[in-house]
């Protein structure tokens, strides 16, 4: 069983900069987690503290039905990737992978047996006897994930795993990350900057700043109903269009998908926008998206790919007033109809 509870934890470097202040968060076992936030709002402490290898400065760490605040690194049961994959530079593949159950005093036979059987899994069975240094980024990726995996932790953290390979190799790693969990059956938590691997990857999200939750659900619910402006802005791309209502002291959120172009205003519809410019125009596969500038104002539009405009030309934007989000002017918090 292996749920984590954070409980009330704060963590202080010695620095004296706060990190983490009272930050709770409970990942249910088995569970494939995803922790998303911009550069220095606190994913990789939370990840180290679960570890062991950061203490919190208070609070709680629960693995299981365990407190683990005072419990080593190595008597946790976790395995973790980091994003420079951390393979020790003089083994090879075989050597490295072998290294935790040596340390665990288990057989030869045994160990051969086991890193056959992942290898295979891994498909890493023509580079066994490679040394890191001769790897690409891909293989050293398979390469870490196939030591971590060996140990069979109740536990993996991922560390922005995937960010040093090309995209192309990191479409194909999500999948088998992915594949992965569900094959082992172990609790995942996977912290990432890039909004597209957490929306492609995790069961739930938890949208990270400043060392704060602002939301923690599915991926689909997160899309489709952020609690708050960061939220909206963070998940999803192109990111969504905001539009002030001065007047009213709101922000409305529109996403580009739903920001339609047309020559009437169909009846139902509350929001149009006139004299929209085309900036500039993208081809990605079967869609389009359409940069308009509104009398200043930039708005993305996401249309099939048939939809033809031109550059240059102004267009009158539309959008159904079921698909516009409002948020609080000043605060960011989502509104709900009643309020407005
Ligand atoms: N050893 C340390 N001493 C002092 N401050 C630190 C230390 N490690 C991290 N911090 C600070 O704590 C905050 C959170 O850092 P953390 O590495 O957890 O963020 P992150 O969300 O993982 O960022 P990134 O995506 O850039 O890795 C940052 O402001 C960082 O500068």
């Amino acid at each position: 069983m292996a749920e984590i509870i954070l409980k009330d934890v704060t963590k202080i470097y010695p620095n004296g900069f706060k990190a983490l202040e009272d930050f709770s968060l409970k990942i249910t076992d088995k569970e494939f987690l995803v922790l998303v936030g911009p550069s220095g709002c606190g994913k990789t402490t939370i990840l180290r503290i679960i570890a062991g290898l950061e203490e919190a400065s208070a609070g709680d760490v629960i693995i299981g039905d365990r407190r683990v605040n005072d419990v080593l690194p190595k008597d946790r049961n976790i395995s973790m990737v980091f994003q420079n994959y951390a393979l020790y530079p003089h083994m090879n593949v075989y050597e490295n992978m072998a290294f935790s159950l040596k340390l665990r005093k288990i057989g030869k036979k045994e160990i051969q047996e086991k890193i056959l059987n992942i290898a295979g899994i891994l498909e890493i069975e023509d580079i066994l006897y490679k040394k890191p240094a001769t790897l690409s980024g891909g293989q050293k990726q398979r390469a870490a994930l196939g030591r971590a995996i060996i140990r069979e932790p109740d536990i993996f953290l991922f560390d922005e795993p995937l960010s040093n390979i090309d995209a192309k190799l990191r479409t194909q790693m999500r999948i088998e990350l992915i594949n992965l969990h569900k094959r082992l059956g172990t609790t995942f938590i996977y912290v990432t900057h890039d909004q597209t691997e957490a929306m492609t990857m995790g069961e739930r999200i938890a949208v990270m700043k400043d060392g704060i939750i602002q939301q923690m659900d599915t991926p689909e619910n997160i899309y489709k109903n952020p609690v708050n402006i960061f939220t909206a802005g963070f998940i999803g791309s192109p990111q969504m269009n905001f539009i002030k209502d001065s007047d009213k002291n709101i922000i409305m959120g529109v996403r580009p998908e739903k920001l339609k172009i047309s020559s009437v205003e169909p009846e139902e519809s509350s929001l149009s926008l006139d004299q929209c410019y085309v900036e500039a125009v993208e081809l990605i596969g079967s869609e389009k998206l359409i940069y308009f500038d509104c009398n200043g104002l930039k708005l993305i539009s996401k249309v099939p790919e048939d939809i033809q405009t031109i550059k240059g030309n102004s267009y009158k934007l539309y959008c159904l007033k079921k698909d516009i989000h409002y948020f609080d002017g000043e605060k960011g918090e989502k509104l709900y109809y009643e309020k407005i």
